[in-house]
Parts: structure tokens; C-alpha cells; sequence
């Protein structure tokens, strides 16, 4: 990625990029790799089919709820059922072919989810001070040239705590749905088996009682200090079903921001209009156009 923006930058000190393409591609690339390895391009292609799907779905969670629709053969059913079946043909061409892809290939597409935020870098764009900290923190850890690694990664303090307040603020799932299973009590409420309940993690991550009074501001300072309720912070969920790609979330997360503090300066580029919109997670509705500046040493 960063080749394709030297590329790109043909020479000139600063240019524009929409952050939100290069990063959804990115992260398609690395989930395909490490998901299929050599089959890396038959991977991408899978993502590609859920990426359309993913489309078709907010599309249909948008309109009106007619029970029995989804069955009747209208150009959108059969274009699921068309990406649903190809999917699921290709997926399984790839167990046959590849027994090392047959644990985790469908764990893994199922999940569509970037690691990278777009708003890590927009924010930074934003509070230059933080930026600042970031990239000291680097350098005196990988050094003006060298990479994040395995070893190192565990120094970069700054640049976790700037990724936890960004998945407070910006959490990518804004609320979890489940399901009743028996009567239970919550609190004062007693709540019928089979009852759906929606936890909006968004409003616990903006609770003023939680975070104090500046719940709505950037301040990676508060991931400084411990004690905190297991409770408060949940974007990747708690128990049985938390996110099983956590760890290589924040891992990849953290390597890229680190990269790109480490080659660039950025500011928010004026063309870029602040829409953060639910299409199945939190994605930026305009895109997150920041302009690059490169740095020497
Ligand atoms: C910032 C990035 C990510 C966030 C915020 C995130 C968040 C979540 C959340 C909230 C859940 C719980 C969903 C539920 O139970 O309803 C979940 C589940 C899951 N995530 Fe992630 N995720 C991220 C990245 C990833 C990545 C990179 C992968 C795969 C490489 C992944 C794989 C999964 C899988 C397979 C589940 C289902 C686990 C289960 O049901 O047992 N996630 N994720």
C-alpha cells in the first residue's frame, strides 16, 4: 500500500488519498492471505462476493419487513441467491483443494470486518499533538527506518491507547443483538424468554457516567489509567462469542498506523464531509479523504 501511494505520489510533497478505499482494500488483501495463503486470489474473490451480498443485505434490512418476500424470485433474491451459492461453491473448492484452508476459511470470511480504522488516522489528522506523540513514540521504538515487529510491538503504548479511544468513540459494531433463551431478570426488568435485546455498545463507550464528562472527546490519555469495568469497553464483545480476531485486529491495526505516522504528516483534506454511517458496521458514508505529506529525516 504504502509503494502504491509512492507511486502515486509522483514526486509532489503532498497529495490526496480517500483512506477508507485503501484500507477496506488493504484489509481485504491481508484477511484473504492469511485466511488461504497461496490461494490468496481465489480468497479475494470470496470477499468480493460477500462484499456484494453485504450490499444486497443492507439493502433489504432497510425496506419494509413483508414476511415470505425474501422467497419470491425478484432480480434482487436471485442475485443473493446467486452470490450465496457461488460463494459457498467456491468456498468449498477451496477446502477440497487446500486441506490448510479447510479450519479456517469460512470463520474467517465471515467476517468482513477491517481491523484498520479510517477514523485513527482522521483523528490524528485532527489532533496534532497526538500525531506528534505517535510518531515520537515510533521512531524511538522501530527507529526512523526500521519496522514494527513481533518484539517490539508491545512498546508502542501510545499508539494502543490511540486505537482503544478510537474503537471507543468509533466502535465499528455499534450494537449486538441477542436473544432470550428463558424469563430472566435484568436490574428491575423482567424480561420474557425469546425476547430480542439490542446492547448498543456506542452508548456505553459515550456514557458520561463511565467516562466522565469528556466521554465525547479524543483523549487516549484515559487508556493510560487501569481499574476500569470489564463492562465499559466492549468493542470487540465479552464471553463465549467475543471476536476471535481480536488479537490480529489490533496486531494489523497497530502495524499500519505505526507505518504510516512513521513515512507521513496528514491533515484532513478539505474535500473530506464528516458522515459516519451504519452499513452493517460504522463506515465513513463520503469516504475519509486526508492529504499526505511525505517526511524526511
Ligand atoms: C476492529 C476490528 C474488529 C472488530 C471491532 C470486531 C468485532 C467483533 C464483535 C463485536 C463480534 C461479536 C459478534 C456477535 O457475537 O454478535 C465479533 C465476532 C467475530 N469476529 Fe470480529 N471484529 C473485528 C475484526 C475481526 C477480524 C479481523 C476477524 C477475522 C480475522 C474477525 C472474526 C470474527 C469472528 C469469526 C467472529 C464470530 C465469533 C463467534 O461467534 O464465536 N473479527 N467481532
Amino acid at each position: 500500500m504504502m509503494e502504491k501511494w509512492e507511486q502515486g505520489r509522483g514526486g509532489r510533497d503532498e497529495f490526496e488519498i480517500d483512506l477508507h478505499r485503501e484500507l477496506h482494500n488493504l484489509s481485504a488483501d491481508v484477511i484473504s492471505k492469511t485466511a488461504f495463503g497461496s490461494s490468496f486470489q481465489e480468497g479475494k474473490q470470496i470477499f468480493n462476493l460477500q462484499e456484494q451480498q453485504m450490499h444486497l443485505f443492507s439493502l433489504s434490512i432497510k425496506s419494509v419487513y413483508i414476511p415470505g418476500f425474501r422467497f419470491l424470485p425478484t432480480n434482487k433474491n436471485r442475485e443473493r441467491w446467486r452470490l450465496e451459492k457461488e460463494t459457498r461453491d467456491s468456498i468449498q473448492k477451496l477446502i477440497e483443494t487446500n486441506s490448510k484452508a479447510q479450519e479456517n476459511a469460512t470463520n474467517l470470511l465471515s467476517s468482513l470486518m477491517s481491523p484498520y480504522k479510517n477514523e485513527e488516522v482522521i483523528l490524528l489528522a485532527l489532533h496534532h499533538e497526538w500525531q506528534s506523540k505517535a510518531r515520537e513514540e515510533v521512531i524511538q521504538v522501530c527507529g526512523i527506518d526500521g519496522l514494527p515487529v513481533a518484539e517490539n510491538l508491545n512498546d508502542l503504548k501510545i499508539v494502543s491507547m490511540i486505537i482503544n479511544e478510537t474503537l471507543r468513540l468509533y466502535p465499528p459494531a455499534v450494537f449486538m443483538t441477542r436473544e432470550t433463551t428463558e424469563e430472566v431478570e435484568l436490574g428491575s426488568l423482567n424480561i420474557p424468554a425469546k425476547t430480542q435485546l439490542h446492547v448498543a455498545l456506542a452508548a456505553v463507550h459515550h456514557d458520561k457516567e463511565i467516562w466522565g464528562e469528556d466521554a465525547n472527546k479524543f483523549n487516549p490519555l484515559r487508556f493510560n489509567e487501569s481499574g476500569r469495568h470489564w463492562g465499559s469497553f466492549l468493542p470487540f464483545w465479552l464471553g463465549p462469542r467475543i471476536c476471535v480476531g481480536q488479537n490480529l485486529a489490533l496486531v494489523e491495526a497497530k502495524i499500519v498506523l505505526a507505518l504510516i505516522i512513521q513515512l507521513f504528516s496528514f491533515v484532513v483534506s478539505p474535500t473530506y464531509v464528516h458522515g459516519p454511517m451504519l452499513y452493517i458496521t460504522l463506515q465513513p458514508q463520503y469516504g475519509a479523504q486526508i492529504l499526505l505529506r511525505r517526511l524526511s529525516y
